[in-house]
């Protein structure tokens, strides 16, 4: 018998622009651990998610979540997504456009349950006052804070979240951060989030994977796979290079070779005049901000 709570084996064909590669992925996640995943674009995080979520099918493979066998390829088994016990939490939000915040809420609470979860979710995160409104009637971050309240509105035993903070300013990511950090304590889940952002990692997860064209290509804690060092404040630094950096919604999208590994990060705007091609840096994640710093030396 394992220990883990979920079990994850998957192969599946992924159809890319460059013809078919082959995804192949184990991964094993102890209950309430927090698992982060990242790697570049196309290297198949999302149709992880989707897979574990029971969207998609692989064409073999095998999911076991504590005693429920989720999927058994060998035996044609594979259990619909509305009885995975899952909330999704997604980048663009998807919100219901026509129903309020709380009816939003209120569709994703099984019929005949307490709807006193939702006031509780309301007050949680915020949103009591906007109870009324439509989506469109609120902010970036606003909306996300309902998203992640409709995610817990089923008590979820796992939570799969896939990018949900990256289209939010620092400030606000920070926050909605240390919102999901107390709801994993309330709530007790387990989670696997897609992120980026190294400073999301650190902060969240005990455990990271990079996946690259279908696999995992390293797995470990935040520390292992990426800092030099760890100060006694439990902060992290990093040394890297800038191999290139993007501006996109009002972030640096950085890609640089830290620890002799190209890695993303996910960087504040005023540190654009740094992050140029060749340039080394060394940036300090404190643990009680979301704001990265930069040393100069
Ligand atoms: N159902 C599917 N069957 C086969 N291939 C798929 C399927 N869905 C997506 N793909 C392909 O798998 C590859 C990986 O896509 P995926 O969205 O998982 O990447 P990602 O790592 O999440 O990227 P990003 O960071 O850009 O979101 C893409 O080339 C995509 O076209």
């Amino acid at each position: 018998m394992s220990d883990s709570l979920l079990d994850v084996h998957i192969k599946h064909s992924l159809q890319t622009v460059h013809g078919v590669m082959p995804m192949e992925i184990a991964l094993s996640l102890a209950k309430e651990q927090i698992l982060a995943i990242t790697g570049p674009s196309g290297a198949g995080k999302t149709t992880l998610l989707r897979h574990i979520a029971g969207l998609l099918t692989p064409e073999t493979g095998k999911i076991v979540f504590g005693n429920e066998l989720w999927l058994d390829s060998s035996k044609q088994k594979s259990v619909v997504p509305q009885l995975r016990n899952i909330g999704f939490v997604f980048q663009d939000y998807a919100l219901f456009p026509h129903l309020t915040v709380e009816e939003n809420l209120l569709f994703g609470l099984p019929k005949g349950s307490d709807r006193s979860i939702v006031e509780d979710l309301l007050t949680a995160t915020e949103l009591s006052n906007l109870a009324n409104r439509k989506p469109n009637q609120l902010s970036g971050g606003q909306q996300q804070r309902v998203a992640l309240a409709r995610a817990l509105v089923r008590k979820p035993d796992l939570m799969l979240l896939d990018e949900p903070f990256a289209a939010l300013d620092y400030d606000m990511r920070y926050h909605l951060q240390d919102m999901l950090l107390k709801f994993h304590q309330q709530h007790h889940f387990t989670m696997i989030i897609v992120t980026h952002d190294i400073g999301e990692i650190f902060r969240l997860a005990d455990q990271v994977a990079i996946i690259e064209n279908g696999k995992i290509i390293r797995q470990g804690t935040p520390t292992e796979v990426y800092a030099k060092d760890q100060s006694q404040t439990g902060d992290f630094v990093i040394f890297g290079e800038v191999l290139s950096c993007v501006i996109q919604a009002d972030q640096l999208l950085v890609s640089a070779l830290v620890e002799n590994k190209v890695r993303q990060l996910t960087l504040p705007l005023d540190l654009a005049s740094e992050m140029i091609p060749g340039n080394t840096f060394t940036l300090h994640y404190p643990m009680d901000s979301a704001r990265v710093m930069l040393i100069r030396h």
